[in-house]
């Protein structure tokens, strides 16, 4: 079996005299060439991991291994391979756009000129060409972003960790950002992402750790994790009238499967595949006066993270209801 590219072992830690517990016995194994995307609520413990996987926070217990070795017994090594964009806003903020990326491609070992050519690069790539003269200070919040951004992707580190890299983005910057991380991972490198924003992540991540209270709930690709949550579809409809006003309607669509008002004219009914082409023909035909439109969706990675957190909140509440046989948390694959 092919060595992991990072082991987290058992990973803890609390603050405060062991007050405040950050994280509690992690475990998981990081493959080269993935992208793992770690989702979790504000406070979950996702950016006390990935500081203690860059070695910026030295684990309570247990310990994070690169390339078989412990991270805090290689930090020079781990500072120069390993890109760690940082949710914190830059702390050099007399530097100039240009000069804060280049100078990061010196930090990482490169060659003066190699450096300048890369941040020109990067500088048009993450279209900051206006501000490339500006000091970090003098920037707007989305371009200060997208300068870390580049200090991050300057000087090919191989291993790449993004903490929330697209907050405070508009919609163009964040594909735009999304765009060039794949294509960093196109060429060899292994990404792991901290974000809250489930919708884009499903774009773009092999799999998902996802993470709460500090313990880790779940990992596994997407499709497999959406597999254990429901396999049923989503049919979504949007209906002429309210459906209060269409008791015939709420009770034919009730016959199908669990029905749920999400607004006054939209409802979503829970069908099976099989079922799916039966409804919608019924749709079209019997009820088609009273229907404005209708669309089927398969389970998205946002219902699979609610679900999880449901089960977790659930746990918590009432231990007994313990789900002992649960999979998702297929912990070191
Ligand atoms: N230096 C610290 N001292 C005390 N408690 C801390 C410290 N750093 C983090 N914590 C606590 O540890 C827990 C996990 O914090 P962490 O920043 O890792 O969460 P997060 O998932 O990254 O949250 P967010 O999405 O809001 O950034 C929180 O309860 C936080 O208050």
């Amino acid at each position: 079996m092919t060595q992991p590219l990072f082991e987290i072992d058992q990973v803890t830690k609390t603050y405060k005299k062991g007050k405040v517990t950050a994280n509690s016995g992690i475990s998981f194994t990081i493959k080269k060439g993935e992208i793992l995307g770690l989702l979790g609520p504000n406070g979950a413990g996702k950016s006390t991991l990935v500081k203690q996987i860059v070695a910026h926070i030295k684990p309570s217990e247990g310990e994070v291994r690169y390339n078989g070795s412990n991270v805090l017994g290689q930090m020079k090594k781990v500072a120069r391979e390993v890109a760690y964009y940082a949710q914190e806003p830059h702390a050099l903020t007399s530097l100039t756009v240009s000069e804060a990326i280049y100078f990061s491609g010196r930090l990482r070992g490169m060659k003066k000129q190699a450096a300048k050519s890369e941040a020109q690069q990067l500088i048009e790539e993450l279209e900051l060409t206006e501000a490339a003269g500006k000091m970090l200070k003098n920037i707007s919040g989305g371009q200060k972003r997208l300068t870390g951004i580049g200090t991050t992707l300057i000087g090919n580190a191989g291993v790449y960790i993004f903490d929330e890299p697209t907050n405070e983005l508009d919609p163009k910057k964040r594909r735009l950002v999304w765009d060039l991380i794949q294509k960093r991972n196109r060429e060899g490198a292994t990404v792991i992402l901290v974000t809250h924003n489930i919708l884009e992540a499903e774009q773009v991540v092999d799999r998902v750790a996802v993470i709460n209270h500090g313990q880790l709930l779940a990992i596994n690709n997407v499709a497999e994790l959406k597999t254990e949550v429901d396999q049923r579809l989503k049919c979504e409809i949007t209906t002429v009238h309210s459906l209060t006003h269409s008791k015939e309607l709420e009770t034919a669509l009730e016959q199908w499967g669990t029905v749920t008002r999400l607004s006054d004219q939209r409802t979503r009914v829970m069908i099976t595949k099989e079922d799916a082409p039966s409804l919608l023909e019924e749709l079209n035909t019997t009820w088609s006066s009273h229907i404005q439109s209708y669309a089927v969706v398969p389970p998205s990675l946002e219902d699979v993270y609610f679900h999880i957190d449901r089960d977790q909140e659930k746990e918590q509440q009432d231990p007994s209801e313990r789900k002992g046989e649960k999979t998702y948390a297929a912990a070191g694959s």
